[in-house]
């Protein structure tokens, strides 16, 4: 089967040295599905990491050093480096310790949005670490950025976060798909351009839930899945009443998104993304779960189905 998984930023950890021991538990899940004779392209997230480089850039600034401001562009691609390197390198090592002759191959990626994407002027996209309340407060008032609060686990910048129309790299990304290569791309969602008489970079992120829908879409994969922190969706999430769904109903799914059943800018976009996925491919599936449990999701074991009424 031809597999698309999205890997959430946020279980990437928030440092390069938490990350390279992650991306280990990351490479041992995927290589389990090459080994099963899987097609695996991945999508990984950004969003901790493009709000860290965005960041250090910002502290580092100084009129007179030489150090400059990063635009947001030029920060996901230096994110797609950062975290394709450790994926890849991850990825290389567990399958030349198992003798598998697969090669891993990471694409820069270019999405383009639509540049009069309202998402532009409402900024919904969680990046960076998070803050307390009075952090939060003070960065406002310093950087004039807007901040919300995280599914409970504190404050962070958001940035525009427009859709994904379509992948630049698309054809590139399926010449590999059929060189049996597992492909990393999109990352952090794909660099956000606008076509103009070319492409531009735009100051956005875009949510990986949706660029990886798209792209399953455009390679046609099998099987959608979605891997965060969570091991199934949840309605009355973070509640003494907090109950498990392992099935969802693309009706259900879209009453629940309706009734703010799932965090904005968390996991809303991941149900909404696999909605679309199902609605777009009947014959696919699409699934949520935790990153440990991914084989058994993908045997129907574990995680949320998202299906056709
Ligand atoms: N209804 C819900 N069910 C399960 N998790 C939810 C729900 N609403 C918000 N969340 C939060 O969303 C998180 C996943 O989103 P996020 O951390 O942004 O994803 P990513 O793994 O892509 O970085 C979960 O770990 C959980 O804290
Ligand atoms: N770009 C993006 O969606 O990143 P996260 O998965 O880290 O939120």
């Amino acid at each position: 089967m031809k597999i698309l998984v999205a890997l959430g930023g946020n279980a990437l950890g928030e440092n390069p040295t938490a990350q390279l021991k992650l991306v280990k538990h990351a490479a041992k899940s995927i290589v389990d599905l090459a080994e099963e004779g899987h097609q695996v392209v991945i999508v990984h997230g950004n969003g901790p990491q493009v709000g860290m480089i965005q960041s250090a850039f910002e502290n580092g600034h100084d009129v007179k050093s030489t150090i400059p401001l990063m635009p947001l562009p030029e920060c996901g691609s230096m994110s797609q480096g950062y975290i394709g390197y450790h994926l890849q390198n991850a990825i290389g090592n567990e399958l030349l310790s198992k003798h598998i002759d697969i090669d891993v191959a990471t694409i820069v990626t270019q999405t383009v949005v639509d540049p009069n994407d309202a998402a532009f002027k409402h900024p919904t996209k969680p990046i960076g670490r998070f803050h307390t309340k009075d952090e939060a407060d003070q960065l406002i008032k310093e950087l004039g950025i807007t901040m919300v609060e995280d599914s409970g686990r504190g404050y962070r910048q958001v940035v525009a976060s427009p859709k994904p129309i379509d992948i630049v790299e698309k054809e590139m990304i399926k010449t590999l798909i059929k060189s049996k290569a597992i492909v990393i791309a999109a990352g952090g969602g794909g660099i956000p351009v606008v076509k103009t008489e070319g492409y531009v970079g735009v100051s956005a992120v875009i949510d990986k839930d949706f660029s990886s829908a798209k792209l399953a879409e455009l390679i046609k994969a099998d099987v959608f899945i979605i891997l965060t922190a969570v091991n199934k969706v949840c309605i009355n999430f973070g509640k003494p009443e907090q109950k498990e769904l392992s099935t969802l109903t693309i009706s259900e799914a879209k009453g629940y998104i309706k009734n703010n059943e799932f965090g904005k800018g968390s996991m809303e976009p991941k149900v909404a993304a696999a909605v679309s996925f199902v609605e777009n491919n009947p014959l696919g599936k699409a699934i949520i779960a935790s990153l440990e449990q991914a084989s058994l999701a993908i045997a129907g074991k574990a995680g949320t189905t998202i299906t056709i009424d």
